[in-house]
């Protein structure tokens, strides 16, 4: 993590329902540099190529990419320093099955979950609290949604920001952990934190197209589309070590304040589908990656909800 505060890197997913394998983009590895081409089949000299620290394929396992990313950050958790781990890209790219995975292939939650159990020691406990930022509102899922109440975000005297009045659950074990876990899975998108350790599934973001008439649904397109912009200004501030970093432009960063700034580290996996089909969205996803590298790109994005998952382990003196 040198000096980087947020690494970023990409995976290919694998050609899924039928798709046919095309010449979509391939990975080009050179003098330990990796890059990804995305093909122009109409002008094989108009390809873009984006570079990245880490290029993970369509071969690529769960496994390897838990223990060649997530593991080591994990490692830093215990002593201290806040770690976050954003999953990004359009839908069906990927990102919850990075993230969250099957029962044969879990992902990075279920890994991180029990690596955090492992490491904990006698006098850790762990609890839950999960929320949902909606049109750049926050809502707690621990309570019925009829009666959920909108959370406000505040400062303490530290200047550390936090979600005010969010209901949190203990957990003994990691089976109390899946069972909370497969309830909030239910909820499509979601946000996990483990003491220091946040691990961040975005939803799909997609090209915004904010067409029709129905007022409500482009009002969430476009509290998703900020949310995700502001989120791309913050890592590329936090990159070039600028002096201000805006996270007061949207909930989600907000909240992340605490873990996206100071010490902390993080790692964007960007999601991205194999075939010409998709190129658009893989190359708005690359750009996405790119702005936050400080290449010059342009950023179209949205999103359509969000859920935030939170893990609190707490230590007491013995
Ligand atoms: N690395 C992979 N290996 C095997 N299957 C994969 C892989 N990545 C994605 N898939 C499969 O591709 C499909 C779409 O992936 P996934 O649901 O993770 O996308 P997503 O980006 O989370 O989409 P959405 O934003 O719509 O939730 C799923 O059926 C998933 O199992």
């Amino acid at each position: 993590m040198s000096g980087r505060q947020v690494k970023i890197m990409a995976r290919i997913r694998p050609l899924i329902n039928g798709e046919a394998e095309d010449d979509g983009m391939n990975i080009v590895r050179e003098s330990g540099k990796s890059y990804i081409v995305v093909n122009n089949p109409k002008d094989v000299s108009r390809s873009t190529t984006f570079p990245f620290t880490s290029c993970y394929g369509q071969d690529s396992t769960q496994e390897e990419i838990f223990q060649n990313e997530v593991e080591p950050m994990i490692d830093v958790v215990y002593s201290g320093v806040t770690v976050t781990i954003f999953a990004y890209g359009v839908t069906s790219s990927g990102k919850t099955h990075t993230m969250q995975g099957t029962k044969s292939q879990p992902g990075i939650i279920p890994r991180a979950v029990n690596a955090v159990f492992s490491r904990r020691t006698e006098n850790t406990t762990l609890s839950v609290s999960y929320m949902e930022i909606y049109k750049d509102e926050v809502y707690d899922l621990l309570v019925e949604r009829e009666n959920a109440p909108k959370l406000p975000v505040r400062e303490n005297q530290q200047g550390k920001v936090f979600v005010a009045n969010q209901v949190s659950i203990e957990i003994q074990t990691e089976d109390d952990f899946n069972t909370a876990y497969s309830d909030v899975t239910l909820l499509n998108k979601l946000t996990v934190t483990i003491g220091k350790l946040n691990l961040v599934d975005l939803a799909g973001s997609e090209n915004n197209k904010l067409t029709g008439n129905d007022a409500s649904r482009m009002a969430e397109s476009s509290a998703i589309n900020k949310s995700l912009s502001v989120l791309g200004q913050v890592v590329h501030a936090l990159n070039q070590g600028a002096s201000r970093i805006p996270y007061r432009n949207s909930k989600l960063t907000r909240i992340l304040q605490d873990a996206l700034g100071g010490s902390s580290l993080g790692l964007l996996i960007c999601n991205i589908a194999p075939t010409l089909k998709h190129r658009q969205d893989t190359i708005n996803t690359l750009n996405f990656a790119s702005r936050a590298k400080n290449i010059e790109n342009k950023l179209v994005v949205n999103q359509k909800g969000k859920y935030i998952y939170i893990v609190h382990p707490s230590s007491f003196p013995s």
